[in-house]
């Protein structure tokens, strides 16, 4: 079997077209643009490259971008006194803090400072347990982003047996939990799983999300299984001082087994920001107490 190529970079384009003509909407409606602010502290180059792109895709959506890039040696006290400024207006429906953070600041206390109507990363305690127990709130945006690109491919989940590898707040939890909430039965896999092949083989839906470069093998996979690989690991190219891009599971070797497989790059990574963007989007429109059509992003 040759797996189906899910083209997340396509179904990005899409969903963020979707946004920019709500966001029109928003506008003429509203009289003022949805924002979405992002804070970045630091010189990381991949966060620098994920915050270029989340401005420019804002913009692009016909949104207001309010860029923070604050030096490395920034102190909690003043990051949160940044946040604060952002809770407190009226121009800022989203606030999103690149992660990670420089070592010396506490991210928990950063996001539990994120006011949770404007936490469009999902990260918040408040938000976290709103999808705990199915309350609508925001869904942090790469395990959403999963979701849509499962529910496009295999319509309704109920009753698929899926298989998160990794139990990260930001992606192995929440995506458990949509899982749940679209009544699959779902275990939740890490580094002391036992077997952890013959789990994954049981799987109709595998999630990879462990950060660990081509660790699910091929013959992990049961043959037709969907599989969506969230790892984005930079490990060396075939040429000297060159890197590439792998994701967390053998894509040649998953691709012969696999019904359809996302790849790397070009899978998750693009839902990660259209989800951010249309995220800020239901923000804004709740904050200006406006309806959004049902079911339009
Ligand atoms: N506050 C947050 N911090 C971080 C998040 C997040 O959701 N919120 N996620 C990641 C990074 N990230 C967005 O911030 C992100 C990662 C990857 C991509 C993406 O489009 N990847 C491309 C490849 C890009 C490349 O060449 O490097 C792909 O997979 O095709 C977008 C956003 C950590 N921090």
């Amino acid at each position: 079997m040759t797996a189906q190529l899910i083209d997340g970079k396509a179904f990005a384009e899409g969903l963020r077209e979707r946004v920019a003509e709500l966001a029109a909407a928003f506008e003429a409606k509203a009289g003022r643009k949805a924002g979405l602010a992002v804070v970045l502290v630091g010189e990381d180059p991949a966060s620098q490259v994920y915050v270029r792109s989340k401005g420019k895709q804002t913009v692009a959506a016909g949104m207001a971008s309010f860029e923070h890039k604050l030096p490395a040696e920034t102190s909690e006290a003043d990051l949160l006194a940044v946040v604060e400024s952002l809770n407190a207006d009226p121009a800022v429906d989203g606030i999103l803090v690149q992660l990670p953070l420089p070592k010396h600041i506490d991210e928990q206390k950063v996001i539990a400072t994120i006011s949770p109507d404007k936490d469009v990363d999902g990260f918040h305690v408040v938000n976290a347990g709103r999808l705990a127990v199915g309350l609508p709130g925001y869904v942090p945006c790469t395990p959403l982003g999963c979701l849509m690109l499962l529910k496009d491919k295999l319509g309704d989940l109920s009753g698929l047996d899926a298989v998160v590898i990794g139990r990260s707040n930001i992606v192995g939890k929440p995506m458990a939990q949509l899982l749940i909430a679209e009544s699959c039965t779902v275990t939740v896999a890490h580094s002391r799983t036992k077997n952890l092949p013959e789990v994954v083989r049981r799987a109709d839906i595998v999630i990879a999300a462990v950060g660990r470069p081509e660790m699910v093998k091929g013959d992990w996979i049961k043959p037709g299984a969907t599989v969506i690989d969230v790892g984005i690991n930079r490990v060396p190219g075939a040429e000297e001082g060159k890197t590439r891009l792998v994701g967390d599971v053998d894509f040649a070797g998953a691709s012969a087994v696999a019904g359809a497989i996302t790849p790397v790059p070009g899978g998750v990574g693009p839902m990660t920001i259209a989800v951010l963007l249309r995220n800020t989007l239901v923000s804004a429109y709740r904050a200006s107490a406006l309806d959004l059509p049902a079911g339009a992003i």
